[in-house]
């Protein structure tokens, strides 16, 4: 069998990394794993149950260590939006495969999640979305191989961008 390596996907709560991770996996013939999945299957809680439970900073945790120790060969990996701050969480999905950043502007986002106080999202309960926004840019940057800027694009759209830029 080619060896093919992992897709990882990173970006923002609604940048489309779960949607789009399927359908890349089925158009690539990969396995598609969302690390959301495995914390939870991990934990027995749903997302917002670990943080209800304990806080925001204790998912994080939990995030960085599943993603630093997962195995994960030909897979398309949808992370959580909060996975880069993991360092070594990053560094281990990095060695299984190409990082893709999926970008969106704070518009884009808010128009398409409308959910996002009850949707769990791993940050201090006093930060803005803006404030989030704004601080995670820069990590997404660090950790991507590729950058494609999803704004405007519908999902068929989003998908076929994406399969040339991976196959370019
Ligand atoms: N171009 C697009 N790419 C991905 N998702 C889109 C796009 N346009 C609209 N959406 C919608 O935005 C939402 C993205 O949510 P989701 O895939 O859960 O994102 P994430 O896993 O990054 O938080 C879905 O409801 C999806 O249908
Ligand atoms: O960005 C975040 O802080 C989070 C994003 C969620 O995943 P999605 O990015 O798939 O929504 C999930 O991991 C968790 O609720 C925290
Ligand atoms: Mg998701």
């Amino acid at each position: 069998m080619k060896k093919i390596k992992s897709i990882i996907l990173i970006g923002m709560p609604g940048a489309g990394k779960s949607t789009l991770g399927v359908l890349l996996a089925k158009e690539l013939a990969l396995d598609f794993i969302d690390t959301d999945v495995l914390i939870q299957a991990r934990e027995g809680k749903t997302l917002q149950e670990i943080i209800a439970d304990s806080d925001y900073l204790n998912l994080r945790a939990i995030e960085g260590e599943v993603i630093a120790t997962a195995q994960l060969p030909r897979h398309v990996v949808s992370t959580g939006g909060s996975a880069v701050y993991s360092a070594e969480g990053m560094a281990n999905l990095r060695e299984q495969g190409t990082v893709v950043f999926l970008q969106c502007s704070a518009d884009e986002l808010r128009r398409r999640i409308h959910n996002y106080e009850s949707r769990g999202i791993a940050k201090a309960p006093e930060q803005s979305f803006e404030d989030l926004f704004a601080e995670r840019q820069a990590l997404y940057r660090k950790y991507a191989d590729i950058t494609l800027s999803c704004d405007g694009l519908d999902l068929q759209q989003a998908l076929d961008e994406l399969l040339q830029r991976l196959q370019g």
